[in-house]
């Protein structure tokens, strides 16, 4: 049978997880980005895009579970293919109590019969049919509490015990099954142009039931319906953005006459933040490394009505080409990270990362930041964020980067909103996912002394 064969869409949702899942698994594609994209080229309507997204989702966080639990009725070798309509069937099976069995058993065999023919059919069927008469084993079987762990939550092992030794064994454990809850769909009003109230009250006249958040005063909490097609999304009322994605501008500190530099920019979402900080004084420059990617800033720019934002395609460890030393006052570095506080967003990422991922980052996230440094004017601030928890990348850079440059110092985050206050220390804040239903993020102040101490005298 050749997958590709296939349209990713052809009327039927459990097929069209099947090909997504596929070509995930193939590393073709990233889950959000295909998914978004099957969705918007095909017009999948509400019902079927709801139920389409939870498959593929649901299918993917809980791969390896899905896998122990399959094991025991598995008896020889497998397509790829065949594993994969097994583990989105036991997925809504074992996850989703509002399809019924017979209903999930029913559809697999048919997608097999049309992809394969009759024998791979009735494999499908007895392998979930023996599931449905005896069960399940429980992962409490497995003995050692990392693996059990890793099994359970669906996580790689190295990724388990990587946290443990990192966070123990509690945090490790909390934040692996968070990552396997939906994450908050959240907003940030545009607080140049509307009142937080004036927002909630445009977005409910449209269908939109938003609420404001207790942690960032800027942020709501969508409750009911889609934002991205409203009117208050394209008059640039509102942008989608996770809340702890709004951390790095509270900590940058930004007032209106600055002049900012967000050095690894693309799509914008801190960008236009920054922006809206600026409130249309002093100026942002926006720099990311890939024109396409370039151009989702100059979108938003636009959508937002910002003229004093200026879009570069530059690599940012090579930035003192363009600009001269010492010319912003604010800077920016929304490093590229592992992505681990994102699992909840991305599923791919736990399987996908590498251990020797890590050095490569340090080495990429040190180069950014010591260009940073030369751009920054005395007494300025570099804000170095991530959407990592990873040590390494986080506490571990910036050790890294003032152990080479005795005259910046942290800052303290008291700029932060009250309720992040109990997770910063010296400086540096830490969200995980189960701190307050967002991404995991890492933010760090660093100041730059008016005179490096070498010249006191
Ligand atoms: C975490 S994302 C930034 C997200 C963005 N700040 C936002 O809030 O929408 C990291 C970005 O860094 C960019 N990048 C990676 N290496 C870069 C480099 N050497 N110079 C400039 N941009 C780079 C990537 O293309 C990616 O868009």
């Amino acid at each position: 049978m050749s997958n590709k064969s296939y349209r990713m869409w052809n009327g039927n949702v459990r097929d069209a997880a099947l090909s997504i899942l596929m070509s995930i698994e193939k590393n073709q594609a990233y889950s959000n980005l295909l998914l978004h994209q099957t969705i918007e080229k095909y017009d999948i309507e509400l019902k079927d895009r709801a139920l389409l997204t939870e498959i593929t989702y649901g299918t993917l966080q809980h791969k390896m579970t899905l896998d122990y639990y399959l094991q025991p009725f598995i008896k020889g070798k497998l397509d790829d293919w065949v594993r994969q309509l097994l583990r989105l069937s036991l997925y809504q099976i074992h996850y989703l109590d509002r399809i019924p069995n017979h209903a999930a058993v029913n559809e697999a065999v048919e997608i097999a019969k049309k992809r394969s023919h009759k024998g791979t059919a009735g494999l499908v069927n007895g392998i979930l049919r023996g599931i449905l008469r005896q069960g399940v084993r429980s992962t409490d079987e497995i003995v050692d509490p990392i693996e059990r762990l890793s099994i359970a939550a669906s996580h790689p092992l190295w990724l388990i015990e990587r946290w443990v030794k990192q966070f123990g064994f509690e945090k490790a454990e909390t934040m692996a099954f968070e990552n396997n809850i939906p994450p908050a769909h959240t907003v940030r009003v545009n607080t140049t142009r509307i009142s937080v109230q004036e927002a909630i009250d445009m977005l409910l006249d449209e269908g939109i039931v938003a609420r404001q958040s207790e942690v960032i005063p800027e942020c709501l909490h969508i409750e009911k319906g889609q934002v991205a097609k409203t009117q208050a999304y394209q008059y640039g009322v509102v942008s989608i953005q996770d809340e702890s994605s709004m951390i790095p501008t509270y900590a940058l500190r930004v007032e209106p006459g600055h002049r900012v530099l967000d050095m690894c920019a693309a799509p914008g979402g801190k960008s236009m933040h920054i922006a809206e900080k600026l409130n249309g004084e002093g100026s942002l420059v926006s720099v990311d490394l890939h024109p396409h990617k370039v151009k989702l800033i100059s979108d938003q720019a636009t959508r937002l009505g910002f003229e004093n934002v200026e879009t570069r395609t530059w690599d940012s460890r090579e930035l003192t080409h363009e600009y001269d030393e010492h010319s912003f006052d604010r800077i920016l570095v929304d490093a590229p990270c592992s992505g681990l506080g994102v699992i909840r967003r991305k599923p791919d990422i736990k399987y996908t990362k590498k251990q020797e991922d890590f050095a490569s980052l340090n080495k990429i996230q040190l180069s950014l930041l010591d260009e940073a440094y030369k751009l920054l004017k005395p007494s300025g601030l570099i804000v170095y964020s991530t959407c990592t928890i990873d040590e390494v990348e986080n506490i571990g850079t910036v050790q890294a980067f003032l152990a080479n440059h005795s005259d910046m110092e942290l800052e303290e985050l008291n700029i932060l909103p009250e309720a992040y206050q109990h997770l910063t220390t010296n400086g540096m804040i830490h969200v995980f996912p189960q701190d307050f239903n967002s991404d995991g993020s890492f933010v760090a102040a660093l100041r730059k002394k008016e005179k490096h101490s070498n010249e006191v005298n």
